[in-house]
């Protein structure tokens, strides 16, 4: 059946991009720097195409293509990662790894889809799953396998919580989302592209999503750095805040070098 709506098509990008990557990983899967190579470029060409065939008139900010400043005075910005967690798209057997598809409609997140496709799995803003209730349990802090942050280490040490390490921004704000974990704090680094159809569906999920120091995420913007955010259970959000809040700042990270957008 033909999407019906942007939640509709924002799930069927994210999906069918998902199909894409898993026939490329099986293709490369002797070689994981190919691998690698062939999955952010099919994924972001797919996608590329698909958004100018259906929505000719949307701008895009996608992590593996050249930014074009038009999209600073559009009224809709398609936000995509076609490969999130591509460390762990590389690996065997690893299923952390996502595609973020998200819109932006003047001036706030409007749709959202996140596939995690080695699960066979696509969360989107039109459908989100309920929340599984509440338990009486030590905080599970989704964090990066791969560097995670000291923030999320102390957190965690301070509220005698647990680390859930897994890759990919989409897949550890879905953890929240799927009741896998209570929270995803990151700190240090990341771009707009990585949090925003997370973020979406996270909402619509009830979850609360901010900066860490409780300020919105603002997407669209000129420079798509978007270095923090706090993905978590609504009951936890004041507590989280508040223990962030009394963290000591680490030193600013060093911005790595881009080679898609930026
Ligand atoms: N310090 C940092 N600076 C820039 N990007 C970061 C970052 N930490 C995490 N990210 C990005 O956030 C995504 C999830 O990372 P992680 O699995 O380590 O939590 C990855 O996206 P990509 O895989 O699309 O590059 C990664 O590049
Ligand atoms: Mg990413």
């Amino acid at each position: 059946m033909p999407p019906r709506n942007d939640h509709e098509l924002a799930r069927d990008f994210a999906e069918s991009a998902g199909a894409l990557l898993v026939q490329v990983r099986g293709r490369t899967f002797a070689d994981a720097s190919a691998r690698k190579g062939a999955g952010d470029a099919e994924s972001h060409r797919f996608l590329s195409e698909r958004l100018g065939e259906l929505c000719p008139d949307d701008a895009v900010l996608s992590e593996e293509g050249a930014d074009d400043a038009a999209r600073l005075d559009a009224d809709r910005v398609w936000i995509v990662d076609p490969l999130d967690g591509t460390r762990e798209f590389s690996e065997p057997y690893r299923t952390d790894w996502a595609v973020h598809v998200a819109l932006w409609e003047r001036g706030e997140l409007a749709a959202g889809a996140v596939a995690i496709p080695a699960e066979g799995l696509t969360l989107h803003t039109g459908e989100a799953p309920a929340l599984p209730a509440a338990v009486d349990a030590p905080v599970r802090l989704a964090v990066s396998r791969s560097r995670p942050p000291a923030l999320v280490q102390d957190l965690a040490a301070q509220l005698g919580g647990e680390l859930v390490p897994m890759g990919s921004a989409g897949v550890k704000a879905m953890a929240v989302v799927r009741g896998q974990a209570d929270a995803y704090v990151h700190g240090g680094g990341q771009y707009e592209w990585d949090s925003a159809a997370p973020v979406a569906v996270a909402r619509a999920a009830g979850l609360h999503t901010s900066r860490l120091d409780g300020t919105p995420l603002r997407y669209n913007q000129p420079d798509p750095w978007l270095p923090d955010l706090l993905i978590c259970r609504p009951e936890l959000a004041d507590r989280l805040l508040a223990a962030i809040a009394e963290m000591p700042r680490e030193a600013a990270p060093s911005r790595p070098s881009h080679g898609g957008a930026h």
